[in-house]
Parts: C-alpha cells; sequence; structure tokens
C-alpha cells in the first residue's frame, strides 16, 4: 500500500523531475561543451603541427645552407687535397699541423653558429679527416694523424679557447663518429632525419668540390661535409615555447626527450599510445590532455615519433564552471519551482482532505455539511469547486431525505405501538372469552381444567391435600319458567357472586354450563376445611336473592371429592366430586356431600 500523502507525493514528483531535469542538461552541456572543446583543440593542434612541421623544415634547409657554405669555402678543397698528398709522407709535420688548425677552426666556427653536434669532414675516400663535437660549452675537435696505425689528435676546449699543440692529445677512436663513410661513391647532397647517440637528429652530407692545383681547371670531388643537428631537449623545449604545448619525442616507443617525463610512466610507457597514431585524449597521472602524434620518417621509414601534448585543464575549467553556472541556475529553479509546487500540492490536497473529512463525517453520522466545505465550494471557481459544490448540493439532499426518513419511521413507531396496544386489549379479550363465562365473568371448563392440573402436581408435589367440589343449584327450571330467562340469568350472576365470597384469593370457582359450578381448593388441611367452605356456599346460597323486584329463594347440591383420597388424577376427581353431588341431589337437595365410595 502506498502509504505517502498525495501532496508529499507531488513535492517529491516536483524535487525529483527538477533534479532530473538538471542532471540531464548538466550531462548534456559538459558533453556538448567537452566536443567543441575537442574539436577546438584538434584543429590547434593540427596547427601546431604545422608549426612543428616548419621548424624542422626550416632547421633541414639552415642545415643545408650551412653544409653548402662550409663545403664551398675557399680553400677547403685545396686543404683536403693537401692532406691526402702530404699526410702519410710524415713530412713538413708543422705545415700539416698548421693546416689541421686551420681547418678545425673554420668547423668548430660553423658547427657553433649552426647549433650542431657534430660536424665531421671526409676526404674523397671517405676517410674521415677532421672533425667537431659540441657539446654545451666544450667542444671536443680533432683531426686524423695519418700514421700507419690510424690515430686522433684531439682537443677538448672551453669557450674562447684556441687549439694548440700543447692541448691536445692522441687517442685511437671518437665516439660517436664513423672514421669511414659508408656511401663515398655518392656525389649529390643528403639529408634526412636519423637516430643519433640515441636520440633524433637531422644529418646532412654534402660533398666537397674544388679545383686543385696542378690539376688543371676541372672542378673534383675533394671530399664531404657530414653535419648531425640533434633534435634533443633544446627542440623540445624551443618548439613547445612556439606551439605553447608540451612537445614529447619518441624514438621507437622510447621517450628521448620530453617536456612532460611523466608521459614515460603510463602503464605502456606511452608506446601504446604513440603507435595509434592521430588525435586523441590521454590522462597521465591526474591530468588529462589532447594528444597528437607526427610520425618522423627516416631513410624510408618511421624512427620517431613526435607527440604534442597540449592540455585540458582550461577546458576542464571552463565546464566546470558551465556547470556550476547550471547548477546555480538549477537552485535557483528549484527555490523558485517549490513554494509553487507547495502551493499547488496543497491547492489540490487540502480540499481533498477535507472532503474526506466530512465524507467520514458523513459515514459515521457525526455531521452532514461542513461550514469550510460549504466556504470551498462557494470560493473555488475549478473542479475542486464544483465537485464540493456537488458534495454540498448532494448532503443537503440526503439531509432532506434522512429528516423525512426519521419523521416517517417514527410515526410507524407510534402507528405499530398503537397497533400492538389494542391488538393487546383484543388478545386479552379473547384470551378472556375463550377462559370465561360470558354471562358471570367465572372461568369457563377450560381453565377451570388447567387449574386442577397444575393444582394436582403442585399437591403431588408438594404431598399436600385438596379439594374439589360440584355445585348444582336445585329447580333452577322453574325459576327460569316462572320469572324469565332474564331474571334467572341475573340469579345466576348473584349465585356466582356469592360463591366467589366465600372463597379466598387462592381458590377458584368457574361456571362449567347452565346452572353448574365447580369449585377448586388447591390446599387444604382436612376435608372438614372443606366440608366448611361448601356448607358456607350453600349457606350463602340459601339466602334470598332480590332480583328485579321478585324475592326468590334457591338451594343447591354440593359433592365434594378430596386428593388424594377420592382420586389421584383430574377424571376420578371429577368423577367422584359429580357423583357426590348427585347423592346431595337424591338425598333430598340443599345438601353438601362428601364422596363416599358405595357400599
Ligand atoms: N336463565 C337461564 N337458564 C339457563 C341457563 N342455562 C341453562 N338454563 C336452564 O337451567 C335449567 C337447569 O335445569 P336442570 O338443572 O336440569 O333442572 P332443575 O330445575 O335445576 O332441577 P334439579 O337440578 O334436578 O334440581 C334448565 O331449564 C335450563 O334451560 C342460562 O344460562 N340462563
Amino acid at each position: 500500500m502506498n502509504t505517502l500523502r498525495l501532496r508529499t507525493r507531488l513535492l517529491l514528483g516536483t524535487i525529483f523531475f527538477g533534479v532530473l531535469i538538471t542532471v540531464v542538461s548538466m550531462l548534456v552541456v559538459s558533453w556538448a561543451v567537452s566536443r567543441q572543446y575537442m574539436e577546438q583543440a584538434s584543429e590547434h593542434s593540427a596547427k601546431d603541427a604545422a608549426i612543428i612541421n616548419d621548424n624542422l623544415n626550416e632547421r633541414k634547409s639552415n642545415q643545408l645552407i650551412a653544409s653548402r657554405q662550409l663545403a664551398s669555402q675557399k680553400n677547403l678543397g685545396s686543404t683536403l687535397w693537401y692532406l691526402s698528398q702530404y699526410a702519410h709522407s710524415g713530412e713538413n709535420r708543422e705545415t700539416l699541423f698548421v693546416t689541421y688548425q686551420q681547418l678545425v677552426k673554420d668547423t668548430y666556427k660553423m658547427g657553433r653558429v649552426a647549433k650542431l653536434s657534430d660536424i665531421a669532414i671526409y676526404d674523397f675516400e671517405g676517410k674521415l679527416v677532421s672533425f667537431a663535437q659540441f657539446d654545451g660549452h666544450r667542444t671536443r675537435v680533432g683531426f686524423v694523424e695519418r700514421t700507419p696505425k690510424v690515430v686522433f689528435s684531439v682537443a677538448v676546449l672551453a669557450d674562447g679557447e684556441e687549439l694548440t699543440r700543447n692541448n691536445m692529445r692522441t687517442i685511437s677512436t671518437v665516439a660517436g663518429l664513423s672514421a669511414q663513410l659508408s656511401d663515398p661513391m655518392l656525389s649529390y647532397e643528403k639529408i634526412d632525419y636519423v637516430i643519433n647517440a640515441g636520440g633524433l637528429a637531422i644529418r646532412s652530407q654534402m660533398p666537397i668540390m674544388g679545383e686543385v692545383f696542378g690539376l688543371g681547371a676541372q672542378a673534383k670531388q675533394l671530399g664531404w661535409v657530414v653535419m648531425v643537428q640533434p633534435l634533443g631537449q633544446a627542440f623540445v623545449d624551443h618548439v613547445s615555447h612556439l606551439t605553447d604545448t608540451r612537445v614529447n619525442v619518441f624514438v621507437g616507443n622510447m621517450l628521448s626527450s620530453a617536456n612532460l617525463p611523466a608521459y614515460q610512466t603510463l602503464s605502456d610507457g606511452g608506446a601504446g599510445k604513440v603507435d595509434e597514431g592521430g588525435f586523441n585524449e590521454i590522462v597521465i597521472g591526474r591530468n588529462s590532455f589532447y594528444q597528437r602524434l607526427l610520425p618522423v620518417m627516416g631513410e624510408g621509414r618511421r624512427i620517431a615519433t613526435i607527440a604534442v601534448l597540449s592540455s585540458q585543464e582550461a577546458v576542464l575549467k571552463n565546464t566546470r564552471q558551465m556547470l556550476e553556472i547550471l547548477g546555480l541556475i538549477a537552485i535557483s529553479s528549484l527555490v523558485v519551482i517549490l513554494p509553487f509546487a507547495w502551493y499547488l500540492a496543497n491547492s489540490i490536497s487540502r480540499p481533498l482532505t477535507l472532503l474526506s473529512r466530512v465524507f467520514r463525517g458523513v459515514a459515521s453520522g457525526r455531521g452532514m455539511v461542513n461550514r469550510e466545505l460549504a466556504e470551498l465550494a462557494g470560493h473555488r471557481g475549478d473542479e475542486m469547486g464544483e465537485l464540493a459544490e456537488s458534495f454540498f448540493a448532494m448532503s443537503q439532499a440526503v439531509k432532506q431525505k434522512i429528516q423525512q426518513i426519521n419523521e416517517i419511521n417514527a410515526s410507524l413507531e407510534d402507528s405499530v405501538a398503537q397497533r400492538t396496544r389494542e391488538l393487546q386489549i383484543a388478545n386479552d379479550e379473547l384470551t378472556k372469552l375463550a377462559t370465561h363465562d360470558a354471562l358471570t365473568g367465572l372461568p369457563n371448563r377450560q381453565l377451570v381444567n388447567d387449574r386442577l392440573l397444575q393444582a394436582l402436581s403442585a399437591a403431588r408435589r408438594e404431598k399436600t391435600t385438596m379439594a374439589l367440589m360440584f355445585i348444582d343449584l336445585d329447580e333452577f327450571k322453574p325459576v327460569n319458567d316462572k320469572y324469565g330467562h332474564a331474571v334467572g340469568d341475573l340469579l345466576l350472576k348473584e349465585a356466582a357472586r356469592r360463591i366467589h365470597e366465600c372463597l379466598r384469593k387462592s381458590d377458584t370457582v368457574a361456571r362449567i354450563g347452565g346452572d353448574e359450578f365447580i369449585v377448586l381448593l388447591p390446599v387444604i388441611e382436612t376435608e372438614l376445611d372443606a366440608c366448611g367452605v361448601a356448607e358456607k356456599i350453600r349457606a350463602s346460597l340459601n339466602l334470598p336473592f332480590y332480583l328485579s323486584g321478585e324475592q326468590l329463594s334457591i338451594s343447591s347440591s354440593i359433592g365434594i371429592a378430596i386428593y388424594p383420597e377420592h382420586g389421584l388424577d383430574e377424571h376420578a376427581l371429577c368423577q367422584h366430586a359429580d357423583i357426590a353431588m348427585y347423592q346431595a341431589k337424591n338425598s333430598g337437595r340443599n345438601a353438601v356431600r362428601i364422596f363416599r365410595e358405595a357400599a
């Protein structure tokens, strides 16, 4: 069973839908905003990629220019020719050293200008002649001493330090440099991305052409200039600054230089992400980024990847702000909507509660019409008002009907009571008629029989003695004949009264027909008591009657039967009392006889 009140449900429903709409709109807005920002970020990162590509192309182009400048430098070809001719002879050591010194100076100067890591000069056979390696503020420079066993003369120079015999020493190998070019027969310039010392770099190889003294004016390839420009941390910092992003360079799947080393701490070390390519979102640590990957091709294959990361912080901040604004709008809306919802819920539930109270009142019979209900019906013009009005009208009609029914009920009850009373009287009369004699008003035979039975059962139970008398008036017929039937009636009535007066209240006298009476004495001590009563009756009836101006005299014959002596049941008692009465008649009338068994 739903136990929530209608008002609570309306309020909860409003709050639920308010919150639902807010949450859905926040989700939709944040999705739309992040999508829009992602598109913008994709466009930005495409531009960033273009800036990085431009920077790389510019670096390549500058390196080529620098290579050409060095390769075409005056005397470089002659120097190389000279060195090739005399280096092995061991002659003119001092002149050779000065020549090398000059070559190294030129190389050193160019290398510093072009921000290279390595510059090497090779002769026309592809053999290393001199080199410069730049590492921060220190520079390692040197040349090959062409003794039968190849050794290098090397100096490590601080900024601005001159190359002299004193600061040089000889070593057998130089790290990061190959003493022999792999393809010395090529005669054209070449520039490409390479992996150098574990990092990405641009490597250029430029032929050195020159006219050699004594060989005529024909130009000849005399050697090579090989330059290596590292695309390391300096490059990463530079393009990061240019694009205002975090640029990271992967060689294969390993981070070689980065503006966000945390990149490498991804579970796949960034490798999986690097392989995906294109543009996507990535989470590093607790920060989210947009990522664009640029493949770097070298010698026809992908040798490195440049990853450009732009932070989503601004996007997230803007989205958060947007959501905060939306949240504020939602809360304000709820603040406005809630009182309205409260009002709406009340305007629906209050009349319903009122109606329900009135209905309950009607059902329990406490009252019919409520003052508030009448007010509601009068003041509200909406459906609730109509409902209240209809109920008001209905309750009025019901009230009238109930009044009518109550009145009808009351009158019905009156008539029923009246009829019941009349019926009772009629019943009483009927009963009396059925059990009494119409002329004298004495009990009739039927009633005296009943009393006889009751008296017998009481006598049996109590073991007492009772008497039954049969009384017959003597010579009554002549009275009728002489004075008329009406006088006879009067005499019968007077005789009945006199017999009745001779008895106690507990005794019964009944007229059983004509001039015959029965007297029942339910409790006597001895038969003498009965004889006494009989004598009293006989004497009373002997007294003269004054009827209709006439004086009449009459007598009676009385027979007595005693229980239990003369009979144990009503039949025996009646029969024996009758016999005794006839004995009295037969003895000459006006006598009392108690039943005696015939001898
Ligand atoms: N007036 C009047 N007479 C009645 C009534 N009922 C019976 N009688 C008469 O009462 C008389 C009874 O007569 P009986 O008892 O036979 O004779 P009796 O004259 O009394 O003679 P014994 O009884 O032998 O002394 C009859 O004449 C009946 O007609 C009655 O209600 N009113």
